[in-house]
């Protein structure tokens, strides 16, 4: 497959995506990256809505890839699906556990559950807990945890062996960094836990996103299309790694689900359940249909934007100058890459 064309998709002159854009800050029923609400800034181009919602703490060198994949959702368009719905988990946040039948009553009935553990300031009796819970719920879920990179090896080796007996499908990002990764996985095998271990961070957050394929250093890769450049270049990415791949979402709202669900249906094989039904973490969207699961499953269609919704969810204007600065800002670093 060939190396992605740095210039595509076309660059908009900014002053016709600022003229275009809506800022949104939609409030979450639960505290997801320790955020309650998440902003994001949307723009409708001529293929149909965008959105560009890199995280705050992001650099705009970073943020350049969200912007690609909201100039592809919005001036180019998705590839042709090879299926027309996708399998999606439920996502639980840290939460004590007795809030898990709550948070899991929001997704419907799912055949996976994705469990966050070794959150800031919790412990792992808590991680125990909320899986327990999970478990007791859905005995024949497919259950995986994430850890956001928040253990040490050491750690991370205790932790998935104790927590193996829950039948985990595998453990993403348990460890920051390559290395990490490769030695927990080899030491797990060794020690013959059957727990996989995907890379989300070392794929979305690297350098070079090859890179944990190449060293070896897990069995499978967590995709976003928004942090990866846009659906065209992760299925580029996920064609060259050789490795099976996740969808999962960046906590968009319909709009960024929109690019997910394209990513997850026109990837030749998808093997796991996709994170993409973090819309129902949320509080609020910016259609009147949105990308909910119903079954476990997306379906792949387009989503209309509620001018009334934009309006009941705009951003305060100190927040909306902001993100059009940091568009602006943005802009600049794809208009010196395409020089
Ligand atoms: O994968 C899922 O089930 C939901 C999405 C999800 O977990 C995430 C979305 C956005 C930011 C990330 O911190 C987080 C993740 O780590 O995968
Ligand atoms: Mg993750």
């Amino acid at each position: 497959m060939s190396t992605p064309d740095p210039r595509a998709p076309f660059l908009p002159p900014l002053a016709e995506l600022r003229e275009r854009a809506r800022v949104v800050a939609v409030p979450m029923r639960v505290r997801f990256r320790g955020v309650m609400v998440r902003e994001a800034l949307l723009i409708e181009g001529p293929e149909g809505w965008s959105e560009f919602s890199p995280f705050p703490e992001y650099g705009d060198s970073e943020a350049a890839s969200w912007l690609r994949s909201a100039l592809e959702a919005g001036w180019q368009g998705f590839p042709e699906p090879v299926r027309q719905q996708v399998p999606v988990n439920a996502t639980v946040p840290a939460v004590p556990a007795a809030r898990v039948e709550e948070v899991l009553a929001r997704f419907g009935g799912v055949g996976a559950v994705k469990v966050k553990v070794a959150e800031q300031g919790q412990d792992l009796a808590q991680d125990h807990a909320r899986l327990a819970e999970v478990r007791r719920l859905l005995p024949l879920a497919a259950i995986r945890v994430d850890a956001n990179g928040g253990w040490t090896e050491g750690e991370a080796l205790a932790a998935l062996t104790e927590l193996a007996d829950y039948r985990l499908e595998y453990a993403e990002q348990p460890v920051a960094d390559i290395p990490g990764l490769r030695a927990v996985r080899n030491e797990l095998r060794r020690r013959e836990v059957p727990v996989l271990i995907a890379a989300d961070e070392s794929v979305r957050r690297e350098e070079d996103p090859l890179r944990v394929a190449r060293e070896d250093a897990a069995d499978l890769l967590v995709i976003k299309a928004a942090p990866l450049g846009g659906v065209r270049r992760a299925l580029d990415l996920v064609a060259r790694a050789g490795l099976p791949a996740v969808v999962s979402s960046a906590l968009d709202t319909s709009v960024g689900i929109r690019a997910g669900v394209a990513l997850a249906a026109a990837l030749p094989e998808l093997p796991y359940a996709c994170g993409l039904a973090t819309v129902s973490l949320m509080n609020g969207d910016v259609t009147d249909d949105p990308l909910v699961p119903d079954g476990g499953f997306l379906p792949v269609r387009r989503v209309t934007v509620s001018p009334a919704l934009l309006e009941t969810f705009a951003a305060p204007a100190d927040r909306r100058q902001w993100w059009l600065d940091r568009l602006e800002r943005v802009h600049r670093v794809l208009a010196g890459a395409a020089g």
